[in-house]
């Protein structure tokens, strides 16, 4: 049986403003994270995935609202808490990691002081206690030497060091939501794949729900277990992430799975070989075309697509907003090169 969503986002509508006035860059989006879960939004960069997690976080930025729509945690509306509220939530309910963790961290204090003042604000622990529950909690994110690290500034540690202090702060008070904005991109392979592995065994020790903004189907193949793909603003579809994988069915989608490198031995042999990526760019919010925002750029476009199609539930479950979805992958080997089908 389903479980009850930990966190329900309704038809939301985030807008910026701009010279034209408000402009919608969040459209009619719905998503929903089980406690446990994890969720990758992925799409191109613009399309919208960042402004739905702060928006989720209550950090929008200036010039930034919402239009529409519910957020609800635990079945509570948090889209339009206050600050302090919100300020309460954030940290105790909801944490975020995000790409570079320099941006959120403090240079002038110890990892150990942020660490440990996160936890006297949320949790009401002593400085002792908080230290003890600091040097723990980086144990527990295998940050290495941590004896001697807590009391080392930002600037000392390298990257992966820094996401790995990131997630402990993010632990510190075991929130039941953790939303990571693509925490491993500017990460080199190696420590990428141990802060994925950290997160995986975190997720399931704690429980917590994840919501995993990536442009990476790698990463998402590796940490989700279902998949919001995001064009424009808005959700066109979503679905387990085995279903994504085996049997893509928007054109957006099968178009970013194309845009993928794999290096097969075939792509190795074949040195003419070359990655089939989406034609054209994501208009920019301020110049959506009319109807399916993805029509002039997809080769499966007719007079239908002037009119917006809705995220509906296929027979299969899965939810695709579009006139003219791929009905069976395996038709066309998701569009492989002759040469890499061979290979594979
Ligand atoms: N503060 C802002 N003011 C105006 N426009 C904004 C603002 N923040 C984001 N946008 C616009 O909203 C759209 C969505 O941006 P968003 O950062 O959510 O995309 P994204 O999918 O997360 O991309 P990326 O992967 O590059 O982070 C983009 O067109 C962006 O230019």
């Amino acid at each position: 049986m389903k479980k009850a969503p930990l966190l329900s986002v309704e038809n939301l509508t985030v807008s910026v403003r701009s010279s034209a006035g408000w402009t919608p860059i969040v459209r009619d989006l719905s998503i929903e994270v089980a406690p446990g879960e994890t969720l990758c939004l992925v799409g191109e960069s613009g399309c919208g995935k960042s402004v739905t997690a702060l928006a989720v976080m209550g950090l929008l930025p200036r010039g930034a609202r919402i239009d529409a729509g519910r957020i609800l945690l635990d079945g509570r509306d948090i889209a339009n808490l206050d600050e302090p509220a919100l300020r309460d939530l954030r940290g105790r309910d909801i944490a975020m990691i995000f790409q570079e963790p320099m941006t959120s961290l403090n240079p002038v204090l110890t990892i150990g002081e942020q660490v440990g003042e996160a936890l006297i604000r949320h949790e009401g622990l002593s400085g002792r206690a908080a230290r003890q529950r600091t040097f723990d909690l980086f144990e527990r994110v295998r940050l290495p030497d941590a004896a001697r690290r807590i009391s080392a500034y930002p600037h000392q540690l390298s990257g992966g060091m820094r996401q790995r202090v990131m997630i402990a702060m993010a632990l510190a008070c075991k929130p039941k939501l953790l939303i990571a904005d693509e925490p491993t991109t500017a990460l080199d392979v190696t420590i990428q794949a141990q802060i994925l592995a950290l997160m995986a065994e975190i997720r399931a020790e704690l429980g917590t729900a994840i919501i995993f903004i990536t442009h990476d189907l790698g990463v998402v193949a590796e940490v989700a277990d279902r998949v919001a793909v995001l064009y424009a603003g808005k959700v066109v579809e979503e679905t387990d992430v085995f279903s994504l994988f085996d049997n893509a069915r928007h054109p957006y989608t099968r178009g970013l799975m194309r845009s993928t490198p794999r290096l097969t031995a075939g792509q190795a042999r074949d040195a003419s070989f070359r990655l089939t990526e989406i034609r054209g760019t994501v208009p920019p919010p301020t110049d959506l075309p009319e109807g399916c925002a993805f029509q002039p750029r997809c080769e499966r476009a007719s007079d239908r697509c002037g009119l917006d199609p809705i995220l509906a539930a296929g027979l299969d479950g899965r939810h695709v907003a579009c006139w003219h979805p791929q009905e069976n992958a395996h038709d066309d080997t998701l569009g492989l090169a002759s040469s890499e089908r061979a290979a594979s």
